[in-house]
């Protein structure tokens, strides 16, 4: 139990007679216990994690240190503070996504009688797109980094590891050294997008880390892979008019509500994305005018196809950044196979060292969890908190042209699990200003079908819709 933890819990008791939150937190700022070390919290990784628990720290009166550090995609893309979300992942994603559906909502507002002078001749400008994109990147990252100069939090530019565990080697952008100790430590790296180990891949390849910062249009491409990511990808470019093909091994969305699954790339697939099941790619090699020949595997038919296309996409999940973190240094031996942190409660097996976000185990890839765990457990370092993260039943969206939301078990985890339960199953489908309800009761089988006349009528409309997995 720290003093400053103590203090907190005492000034709880104390806090209805105190005048205003302001005078406790100053209070709390004077009686700071960093003691001997330089910081009460350093963070690696300022992303929505590490800045979320940062950011909370330093309101409970603890001295914070941030440390962030991108190091460049394979292609070269790099971008500034605040991690995967803003720079490469929800937000220009989100943007992207809005772009596409923009594009559509033009075409079908024929439909609904609006007049649009040469609809069929309307195409997105993709420079225009990705430099405004950026930009608003750029000014979150702004706002983000006022932020914590206003918060006197010390914000690090540099690539953070071990040198054991309370001090911290910080290399900087001019390759010299900073060192740190800290009395608490967060690991709160993230992840990045993974390659597979197939000729090619690295060199010609992108990722989403490079799509939303891409010079030129994509043009024809191929998405490898079709998790969120994947199909998220394929979805918003197919709409901007790029023909998409993904590449699927096993089953789209794994993990989640099948029938669901099937529900969004049927979608996808009525709006022109090919999909190529069960196939893993093979190689990747450039030919004439800068297009990628791909050659890949259809592992059922166990047969070999190639095509050709201007751009390839991989987007085959992510993996954790410990390995750059001398993590033996400090004692840190609770990883999985793929590097990740096993922990119960961000807690590591070495008790001043805590992590949160992606880079751990078995946890949903999730801002809002992320940002979530990292105050909480601010809460419980400086407050003399109690709670821990929830990580069930947490909510979700797939941002892919039929947008998909759901929270709680699919039906297939569902009846796996309560075997001799009733699991009844709600699917709602809503277009612009009409909602069609169809229920379905698991066992019997039978009554798995849809309502073919809801289903009818609901597919007159244009197809704007999202659906729901309640
Ligand atoms: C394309 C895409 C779309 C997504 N869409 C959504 C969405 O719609 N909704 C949603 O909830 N989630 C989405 N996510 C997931 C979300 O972005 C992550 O769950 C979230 O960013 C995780 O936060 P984090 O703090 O764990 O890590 P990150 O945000 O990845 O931050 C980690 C930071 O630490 C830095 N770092 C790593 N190692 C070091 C080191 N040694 N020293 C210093 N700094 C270091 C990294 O460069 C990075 O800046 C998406 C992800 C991607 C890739
Ligand atoms: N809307 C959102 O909230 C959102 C959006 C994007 C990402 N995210 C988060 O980011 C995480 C990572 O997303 P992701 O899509 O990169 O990972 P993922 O694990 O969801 O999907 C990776 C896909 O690639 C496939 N794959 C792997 N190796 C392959 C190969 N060699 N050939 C063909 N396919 C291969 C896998 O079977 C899987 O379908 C997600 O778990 C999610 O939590 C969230």
């Amino acid at each position: 139990m720290t003093i400053l933890s103590n203090f907190v819990r005492i000034n709880n008791l104390i806090k209805p007679f105190i005048k205003t939150e302001r005078v406790l937190i100053l209070a709390q700022r004077t009686l700071s216990s960093h003691g001997n070390f330089d910081y009460d919290l350093a963070v690696i990784g300022g992303g929505s994690g590490g800045l979320a628990c940062a950011k909370e720290a330093v309101n409970l009166g603890a001295k914070v240190a941030v440390l962030d550090y991108v190091t460049p995609s394979p292609q070269g893309t790099k971008w500034g503070l605040g991690g995967t979300c803003v720079n490469v992942g929800c937000i220009p994603k989100k943007l992207m996504h809005q772009a596409a559906l923009l594009g559509e909502s033009i075409h079908e507002a024929v439909s609904y009688g609006w007049e649009v002078p040469e609809s069929k001749n309307i195409k997105i400008n993709w420079p225009a797109l990705t430099e405004n994109v950026q930009n608003h990147i750029k000014s979150v990252n702004w706002v983000t980094r006022v932020d914590l100069r206003d918060k006197k939090i010390e914000y690090i530019n540099g690539l953070g590891e071990f040198k054991d565990s309370h001090t911290i080697i910080a290399t900087l952008k001019n390759g010299s050294k900073k060192e740190l100790t800290a009395k608490n430590i967060v690991i709160a790296v993230g992840g990045r997008p993974h390659y597979p180990d197939i000729p090619g891949a690295v060199e010609y390849c992108i990722s989403s880390d490079d799509i939303f910062s891409l010079s030129h249009p994509p043009g024809k491409t191929l998405v490898v892979g079709a998790g969120y990511i994947g199909l998220e990808c394929a979805g918003f470019l197919n709409s901007m008019g790029y023909p998409a093909t993904v590449l699927v091994r096993s089953v789209p969305l794994r993990g989640f509500d099948q029938q669901m699954a099937r529900m969004v790339t049927n979608e996808m697939e009525e709006r022109g994305v090919k999909f190529q099941h069960r196939c893993v790619p093979l190689s990747v090699e450039k030919v004439e005018r800068g297009q990628l020949k791909v050659r890949w595997l259809n592992t059922e038919l166990q047969e070999q196809f190639e095509d050709t296309f201007d751009t390839v996409l991989i987007a085959t999940g992510r993996y954790a950044l410990t390995k750059q973190l001398n993590l033996d240094a400090a004692g840190v031996t609770c990883l999985s196979e793929n590097g990740k942190i096993v922990a119960q409660t961000e807690q590591t097996n070495v008790p001043n060292i805590y992590a949160v976000g992606d880079v751990l185990e078995g946890r949903p890839e999730l801002t809002p969890v992320a940002i979530a765990a990292g105050r909480l457990l601010a809460r419980r370092m400086f407050a003399g908190g109690t709670q821990h993260m929830d990580y069930e039943n947490v909510a979700t969206t797939v941002f892919t042209p039929l947008e998909y939301g759901c929270v709680g078990l699919s039906e297939e985890t569902a009846t796996a699990r309560y075997v001799s339960a009733r699991v009844t199953v709600v699917v709602a489908r809503a277009l612009m200003f009409t909602s069609t309800w169809t229920t379905r009761t698991w066992p019997p089988r039978s009554s798995r079908r849809w309502s073919t006349a809801a289903w009818g009528s609901a597919r007159r409309l244009p197809r704007q819709g999202m659906c729901l997995h309640v």
